[in-house]
């Protein structure tokens, strides 16, 4: 379970960018965060994988195995073991690109061995047979022995969900997983993150409300800082122009339709 509390955070020239974000996370959720340039989604999000401390508030990650803390009060030693158990799919995909499939999917779990063995990536037998499993998941693991360097976008972010599936992270976060991909690669994507969340809360920011009504199983909408809707992924058009205002237009020209034409 993720539970977010009044995250506030005030720039120094006393601007409220995170302005009491509150939302609970459970397993078996795919939560969409939705809203136009700057409303505060990357903030909101960094603030889950405690890349930035927010001024008051917090983030409290549970796991079925007991665990349970407060990532905006730790302290860094404490954070680096927190952030074992959060797995992040990035829209780069931030893969190692001399190395090949399957050692990028290892690097999942490199946080997790003792330093001698992560030096020369000494994984079990065990260990490999389950990052070639979770490359099997995402339909990847043809391909583990060769490098990531010549993929394609979509290959790149399978990699990648397969590095988190082999994390056996206890929250997924997802920053703008389909912004660089097509939509059919998109979609490819979506349906691979959708049943993670069968088994721990995922939670990722989108610029897609097609895609988000289609994948996830609720929506977030943030706007100036503060949440402006949470509840069913199918928006309407009255809902979309209240999220986006004049930026829906400008996504109608780029994206797929996403306001309805009847
Ligand atoms: N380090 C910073 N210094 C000053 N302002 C910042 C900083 N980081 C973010 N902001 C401001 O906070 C607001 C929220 O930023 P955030 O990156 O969360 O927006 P976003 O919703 O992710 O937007 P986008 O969809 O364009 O990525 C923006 O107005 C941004 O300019």
């Amino acid at each position: 379970m993720l539970e977010v509390s009044n995250l506030t955070k005030v720039l120094p020239n006393g601007r409220k960018v995170l302005d009491g974000i509150s939302f609970k996370v459970k397993k078996g959720e795919f939560v969409g965060i939705l809203g136009p340039s700057g409303a505060g989604k990357s903030l909101t999000m960094r603030c889950l994988n405690g890349l930035l401390k927010p001024d008051s508030g917090s983030v409290v990650l549970t796991d079925d195995q007991g665990f349970s803390s407060d990532i905006c009060q730790i302290k860094k030693r404490e954070l680096r073991k927190v952030r074992q158990k959060i797995g992040v799919i990035f829209q780069g995909y931030h893969l190692v690109k001399r190395a090949s499939v399957l050692e990028n999917v290892m690097i999942g779990r490199l946080g997790q061995i003792s330093t001698f063995r992560s030096l020369f990536y000494g994984f079990t037998d065990k260990e490999a047979e389950e990052a070639v499993k979770a490359l099997e998941q995402v339909k990847m693991d043809h391909l583990s022995g060769t490098t990531t360097s010549g993929l394609s976008g979509g290959e790149m972010q399978r990699v990648a969900i397969a590095r988190a599936i082999f994390q056996s992270p206890a929250l997924l976060l997802a920053d703008e997983p389909i912004s660089n991909l097509d939509p059919s690669n998109a979609k490819v994507i979506m349906k691979l993150i959708r049943p993670l969340s069968e088994n721990i809360p995922v939670v990722g920011v989108f610029h897609q409300p097609e895609m988000t009504a289609k994948y996830c199983t609720r929506v977030i909408a943030i706007k100036d800082g503060k949440i402006i809707y949470d509840g069913d992924p199918k928006l309407t058009n009255d809902q979309l122009v209240e999220i986006y205002g004049e930026e829906l237009h400008q996504m109608e020209q780029h994206e797929q339709p996403i306001l309805a034409t009847n």
